[in-house]
């Protein structure tokens, strides 16, 4: 079974505008809210590959309910922690281009944080729990740390999406895969990275530290595999890009989904390519045919 944990979901505020004024009334063209938070985008492409998941982590108040129904209608199984404080809204500003304004996140007590541990209890040897996205600052820094710690104690594997110390402090538990863009790789070694051999060279860093897979994205410009026997570069299909909310995840989802369904990296690489793309070419995240559509687009070559 695949776990996601959605620490500080959101419900997504996607509003479209002709052109920004500051200081001015500005006018939407279209809007859209759609539940989001990084481990809940996982568990929405999961369910449209057909990979059992249960997406857990905390909501609260109209906004935390609203995302559960919207989850429930699409028959994820959830187990969210329901807190006192609201889950907040993120703000995407489509303006030609792409601005996002994302909350801090909700007070969570201790006793609600606890609750969350608590529920990881279920986890097995074969469970993937998969750790995505920002954590609320009531949570403090290190509230990843005792949900690794919780897996490493069943033996189950953990996925990870978080940027700078959280992820470093994480490689030494073993992640199954880690998924830096290339300017996250950047930033956690705080050096440029300028070429195909220097993104390859830490990647392979992160394996020495201790990650299983390391996936490393470059939007529109393809994406590398890097595994302790081999690299492999795959291109990412062409079309017209809509959206770059949720890319990351739906790669994400569709790497772990196809990895845990079929256990073969290479192929898991491909779907988490076509599943990125079919979410950048979309309006919402990728369904299961925009996915398939693009999945013969993408070849991976061993480097
Ligand atoms: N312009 C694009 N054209 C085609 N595919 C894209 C494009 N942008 C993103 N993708 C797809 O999404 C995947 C992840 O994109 P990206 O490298 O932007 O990750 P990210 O920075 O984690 O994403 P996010 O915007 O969700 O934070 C890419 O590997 C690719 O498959
Ligand atoms: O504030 P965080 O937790 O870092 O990111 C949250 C978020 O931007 O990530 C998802 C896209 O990846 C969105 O659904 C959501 O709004």
């Amino acid at each position: 079974m695949i776990y996601t944990v959605t620490l500080n979901p959101s419900i997504d505020y996607i509003v479209e505008v002709d052109e920004l004024k500051l200081g001015e009334l500005n006018r939407m063209k279209r809007d859209l809210k759609l539940p989001g938070g990084k481990g809940i985008n996982v568990s929405r492409i999961l369910n449209q590959l057909g990979a059992q998941n249960t997406a857990i982590g905390f909501l609260g108040g109209f906004t935390g309910h609203y995302i559960d129904d919207k989850l429930k209608q699409d028959q994820i199984a959830t187990d969210f922690v329901f807190i006192s404080d609201d889950t907040r809204i993120n703000v995407k500003l489509k303006h030609g281009d792409e601005t996002e304004i994302n909350g801090l996140g909700p007070a969570i007590s201790t006793e609600e944080a606890d609750q969350l541990v608590n529920k990881l209890s279920v986890l097995k040897q074969g469970d993937v729990l998969v750790l995505s996205g920002s954590v609320p600052p009531s949570l403090g820094g290190n509230f990843y740390e005792r949900l690794i710690a919780v897996c490493e104690e069943k033996g189950a594997e953990f996925v990870i999406d978080t940027t700078g110390k959280a992820l470093l402090e994480a490689l030494p538990h073993g992640p199954l895969l880690v998924k830096p863009n290339h300017h996250e790789l950047s930033e956690l070694f705080e050096t440029e990275i300028n070429s195909r051999e220097e993104l390859i060279a830490h990647g392979r860093k992160l394996l020495e530290r201790g990650a299983k897979h390391v996936l490393i994205s470059m939007a529109g410009d393809g994406a590398l595999l890097v595994t302790k026997d081999e690299v492999y570069h795959a291109n990412v299909p062409k079309g017209q890009v809509k959206n770059s909310v949720g890319a990351g995840d739906s790669m994400i989802g569709g790497f772990v989904g196809t990895l845990v369904l079929s256990n073969d990296a290479l192929e898991a690489f491909r779907t988490g390519v076509a599943s990125g793309s079919a979410t950048a070419f979309s309006d919402d995240l990728a369904d299961r045919a925009k996915i398939d559509e693009l999945l013969p687009q993408v070849t991976i070559t061993r480097l």
